[in-house]
């Protein structure tokens, strides 16, 4: 494996290769400047060996296992830090979640993995499928990773694409964090790296993001990328500001980062998430409608069980409408614009 990886560079090629787990850990240096170290299947770290700077910082991408961009966006910072065209200045931890699914070419294989942490993939059935085995590896990986020092800024950046277009191409979900205020710096870091939008959840979710910024205080966001793409045909030039902050950040070089306002982005508020109830859900809008369109108070968005489920505030925007999921599980989420969040 480790001679594979020195020649080719190519850590997603050797994560696919051997999608379930790899023989045993291995680790080398690279110069006398980073110390590398694979720790599973799609669990590469990169710590440098000098000067350690003050972020802890977790890539992640292929949770989901058809949304490409992040995966290939995310590779490609790996090779530039294998071929030594770029230097990590932070402990930098980069996760391709789910192989299995990505070999695949789909969402899941069973299971949501992103429903899965917060100890959510022992709940119930337990550790039933190899997305519940591989979200509890995932925890433990960031659980080692965030406890190895302490005072560090800790960060989590769970990058994805969106199954439909959508009205603000690139957006974040901040996750629920009572009794913390938003960071304004991270909301303009996501600006500079071409990410305008933010959504600020209202409630503990399962998701990974949630896990990282509620158990380690990370400042820990779902990132959206775009659409959903094969691999091999993502329009990488869109991501080019998405690269060069990601680089700038892991790389500890200067973040240029603009004064925070709220008049810069798109804020929105979650006011609530329709969950499925019965099997004939559906939504009464086309399925190419964009993620964010607004509907009025009185709205029907949607039919179950013989009940209407309408638009309740004044003006509700959706985002991931979905009918094909599982009874329990979110079939919306519905949008207000946010009213000046506690952000420092
Ligand atoms: O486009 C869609 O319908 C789903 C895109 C996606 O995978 N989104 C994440 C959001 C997670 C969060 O709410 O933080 C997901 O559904 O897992
Ligand atoms: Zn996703």
């Amino acid at each position: 494996m480790l001679d594979t990886l020195l020649k080719t560079k190519d850590f997603l090629a050797l994560t696919l290769a051997n999608p379930q787990s790899f023989p045993e850990p291995f680790g080398f240096d690279i110069g006398e400047h980073t110390r590398v170290d694979v720790w599973d299947t799609g669990v590469i770290l990169f710590q440098p060996l000098q000067q350690v700077a003050n972020k802890d910082v977790v890539l992640s991408c292929g949770v989901h296992g058809n949304e490409t961009a992040p995966i290939e966006l995310c590779n490609g910072l790996i090779r530039d830090l294998l071929e030594d065209k770029i230097r990590v200045g932070e402990r930098t931890l980069f996760l391709i979640g789910n192989p299995a699914a990505i070999n695949n070419g789909t969402r899941i294989v069973d299971e949501n993995m992103n429903r899965l942490f917060s100890g959510e993939h022992s709940r119930g059935p337990g550790l039933v499928n190899p997305e519940r085995i591989r979200a509890r590896k995932l925890e433990t990986y960031v659980d080692r990773f965030f406890r190895a020092r302490e005072g560090a800024q800790r960060i989590h950046y769970d990058l994805h694409t969106a199954i439909r277009g959508s009205k603000h191409e690139k957006f974040a979900i901040y996750p629920y964090r009572p009794g913390r205020a938003y960071s304004a710096e991270q909301i303009m870091f996501l600006k500079a790296a071409g990410v305008d939008t933010v959504l600020f959840h209202h409630e503990p979710t399962t998701t990974f993001s949630y896990f990282s910024s509620e158990n380690y205080g990370a400042d820990a966001f779902t990132i959206e990328l775009g659409k959903v793409y094969p691999m091999g045909q993502n329009d990488m030039t869109r991501f080019i500001a998405t690269r060069e902050m990601l680089s700038r950040l892991i790389c500890d070089r200067d973040l240029e980062l603009e004064s925070y306002s709220p008049d810069k982005v798109n804020l929105y508020q979650v006011c609530r998430v329709i969950n499925k109830q019965a099997e004939d859900f559906e939504f009464t809008f086309a399925s190419d409608v964009e993620n964010f369109t607004s509907f009025p108070k009185g709205f029907v968005l949607a039919r179950e069980g013989g009940k209407d489920i309408r638009v309740e505030l004044d003006s509700e925007a959706v985002v991931f409408p979905n009918a094909k999921v599982p009874v329990g599980q979110r079939t919306v989420i519905m949008l207000t614009a946010a009213q000046a969040p506690d952000v420092r």
